[in-house]
């Protein structure tokens, strides 16, 4: 067993529920950039209409870079993907590539875009991609007040403007008050100006010892 997930190294690590112990990722000085081209590529697969010869390109390309990484597969919390506070979306394809520009106990601000992937319908952004971006920050924030781990009850989200695609946004978030194990938080989506685009309130529910 590793010393990250050998919990007799870490007493108090039972406040974590079942969750092993988290620990940033380093990540080798190309690691951005195939993040990166992996949105691009996303990007495209949701905006091109190719012939069925590029298609067929296409597909041998992907495959190839497949068979290239799968033998690099590690377990959760071993990739930089997630796990990575530096690198936009801390290098996951899954969450909105921002940065990180503010986390302590008062608040995590976080700032960039949404991508052409994150599309729903008429150039602004998916609703359900929001509650993304919304339940990633209060992971973030419970984190960062110093609560151990929590999972969310439930997110609220008012949807008061379009939110635009490849528009530089802001969002940021605390935790409002604790009640027991229930932290409740809110946060929110602003242009750089000010414009309110989303709010969002949460229930974030400290786990129980082995919760998982
Ligand atoms: C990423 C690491 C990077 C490297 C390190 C660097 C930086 C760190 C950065 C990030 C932080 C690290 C990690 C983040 C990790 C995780 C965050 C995950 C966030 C999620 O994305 S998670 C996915 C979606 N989430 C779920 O999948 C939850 C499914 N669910 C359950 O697992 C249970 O449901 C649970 C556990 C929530 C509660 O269950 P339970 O049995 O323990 O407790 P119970 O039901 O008794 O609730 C206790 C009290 O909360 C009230 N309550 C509960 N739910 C409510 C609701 N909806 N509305 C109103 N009140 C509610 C009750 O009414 C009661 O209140 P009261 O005590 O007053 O009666």
């Amino acid at each position: 067993m590793s010393e990250q997930t050998d919990r007799s190294v870490d007493t108090e690590h039972e406040h974590h529920g079942g969750f092993p112990v988290y620990t940033p990722v380093k990540a080798g000085p190309n690691y951005g950039r195939l993040v990166e081209a992996l949105r691009r590529l996303q990007d495209l697969a949701v905006s091109t209409n190719p012939p069925d010869d590029v298609v067929e390109q296409a597909i041998e390309q992907a495959e190839a870079l497949g068979d290239l990484l799968e033998p690099h597969q590690v377990p959760e919390g071993k990739s930089p993907a997630g796990f990575n506070p530096d690198l936009p979306g801390r290098g996951s394809l899954l969450q909105p590539p921002w940065l990180i520009e503010k986390f302590d106990a008062d608040a995590v601000r976080e700032r960039g875009m949404f991508r052409l992937f994150h599309r729903g319908g008429n150039n602004a952004v998916h609703g359900g991609t929001i509650p993304l971006l919304f339940d990633d920050l209060f992971g973030m924030i419970v984190h960062a007040s110093g609560h151990p781990i929590a999972r969310t009850g439930y997110l609220r989200i008012n949807y008061r403007k379009i939110t635009p695609i490849g528009t530089e946004l802001v969002v940021e978030g605390r935790v409002d008050r604790v009640e027991g194990r229930k932290i409740f938080c809110s946060a929110e989506l602003r242009t750089p100006e000010g414009t309110l685009l989303c709010d969002c309130e949460a229930l974030m529910v400290q786990l129980l010892p082995g919760q998982p």
